[in-house]
């Protein structure tokens, strides 16, 4: 029992149940045996639920207790909707059905909603939500997500020409998405951490090309998780959550002690290459910081400017300490890029304050070009401005040769994106790093700067 619980990160306790009493728990001898009292369900199974356990000595919390052939697990009831999401207004709860009780719920939950359950999953509009419910077959509590349509409709506002069949299309989609998120948040920095001690992370490498010649002169280390399940979960997914629980420093440890593992002598083969890592606020935020990357140096035998700190501009929330984190990076020879350059809010302002090295444009400006959408002239100011302030310019996101011949025109001197090549595991990326400039040619002015 101490192994199922100690192993899960979503059972606080297994226990030993005889009639509605729990006689041996992994709680510890000290807490004798607990009376459960009559179940509030029993389903056709055998399966016997506890909807509000309360105990003794935890008088605050409460829990669902769930038995079956005489054993019992005690989960946590907040456990279920511990979710996270940006969208304001989501309503999440656990059901049982058929009887549409609510387990655990959070936000207002329509009763309308709940009578929509029918054993199904499906997703519609109602009361001014869209709603998706989720009833998997093999167990008897679904969850519904339900997601205020004015949230869609400051969503939809920007795409406001599309049709309305697409537009409702769109609110499902969404309102489904967000349940997707919920579940897969659920609980996840316990998760997290047990996949940081498992090691389920691992990392892919994309390559970033020179535009003029096609040659691979570096690349962006991109962290991947797959649960012991074979589930992928993305990083867009756990990098916020990881951020806000206080975990992304131990991710980003976590990374470069992977690069390090790989790296072999890539550096010295490969002297004019560059591998970029990306940090996270709190990176940027601590001078400690500046010691992993000097550890990852000694690591992988990299010189100057082989290792890049990619920092995205929503990390800096603190200018002055921020800069002082990356005046110290860049004077031991780690090149700074500005990542995601134009999607926060204060963009021209750290170009003032803070020196970096790179400039990296964001997918989403490089995604305008040839088009005739209203921000397709925003790509040739950020490129002028960086051009003003003579820092290197990086277009990420490059999926067409029409992009990147458009972004080599206006001065942009290296691109990265799916033209060139997807993420890939490194003996990929060394292999086609042999074809893309054989050892014999690797000129040391090859580097980006
Ligand atoms: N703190 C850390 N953040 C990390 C780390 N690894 C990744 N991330 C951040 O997660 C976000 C999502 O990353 P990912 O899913 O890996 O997506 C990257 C590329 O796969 C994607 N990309 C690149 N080219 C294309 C393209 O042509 N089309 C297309 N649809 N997608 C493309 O872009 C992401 C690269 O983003 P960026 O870092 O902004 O250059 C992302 O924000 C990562 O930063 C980590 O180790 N630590």
């Amino acid at each position: 029992m101490k192994e199922i619980d100690l192993s899960s990160s979503y059972i606080q306790a297994m226990g030993h149940i005889a009639g509605n009493q729990i006689v041996c728990s992994s709680l510890g001898v000290e807490t004798g045996s607990v009376d459960l009292g009559p179940a509030d369900m029993v389903r056709a199974s055998g399966v016997r639920l506890w909807l509000n356990v309360q105990f003794p000595f935890a008088r605050n919390a409460e829990f669902l207790a769930v038995e079956r052939d005489g054993y019992v697990a005690i989960v946590h009831k907040d456990l279920p909707i511990d979710a996270t999401t940006d969208v304001d207004g989501v309503s999440l709860a656990t059901v049982t059905y058929p009887e549409a009780q609510i387990v655990t719920g959070r936000g207002a939950i329509n009763p309308a909603w709940l009578a929509a359950i029918d054993g199904k999953s499906k997703t519609f509009i109602s009361n001014g939500y869209v709603v998706a419910i989720a009833a998997p077959k093999r167990y008897y509590i679904g969850a519904i997500s339900a997601v205020p349509t004015r949230e869609l409709d400051k969503r939809i506002y920007s795409t406001s020409l599309i049709t309305i069949p697409v537009g409702i299309l769109a609110s499902l989609l969404l309102a489904w998405s967000v349940f997707r998120i919920a579940k897969t948040r659920t609980a996840m920095p316990a998760v997290i951490k047990s996949a940081l001690k498992q090691r389920e992370f691992f990392l892919e490498y994309q390559p970033l090309v020179e535009l003029a010649t096609g040659r691979w002169i570096g690349a962006e280390a991109l962290i991947r998780w797959r649960r012991t399940t074979g589930e992928v979960v993305p990083p867009d997914i756990f990098i916020p959550v990881a951020e806000a629980c206080g975990l992304i420093q131990q991710i980003s440890q976590y990374v470069a002690k992977q690069f390090a593992s790989e790296a072999g002598d890539l550096f010295r083969r490969y002297p004019g290459f560059h591998v970029g890592i990306n940090v996270a606020a709190a990176d940027i935020h601590d001078e400690a910081t500046v010691l992993m990357f000097r550890e990852l140096a000694a690591a992988t035998g990299a010189g100057r400017n082989n290792i890049i700190v990619e920092a995205t501009e929503r990390s800096f929330t603190d200018h002055s300490r921020a800069a002082t984190v990356i005046k110290q990076m860049r004077q031991e020879g780690f090149p700074v890029a500005i990542d995601d350059f134009g999607t926060g809010y204060s963009s021209l302002a750290y170009l003032e304050r803070i020196r970096f090295d790179y400039l990296k444009i964001d997918k989403s400006f490089v995604d305008t070009v040839n088009t005739d959408a209203a921000t397709s002239g925003v790509v040739l100011h950020i490129i002028e401005m960086a051009k003003a302030l003579n820092i290197e310019m990086i277009a990420e996101g490059v999926e067409t040769e029409l992009q990147a011949q458009f972004l080599y025109e206006q001065g942009v001197r290296f691109g990265q994106g799916w033209l060139f090549g997807k993420p890939m595991p490194f003996s990929q990326l060394l292999e086609g790093l042999e074809k893309s400039m054989p050892m014999a040619n690797h000129q040391a002015d090859s580097r980006v700067s």
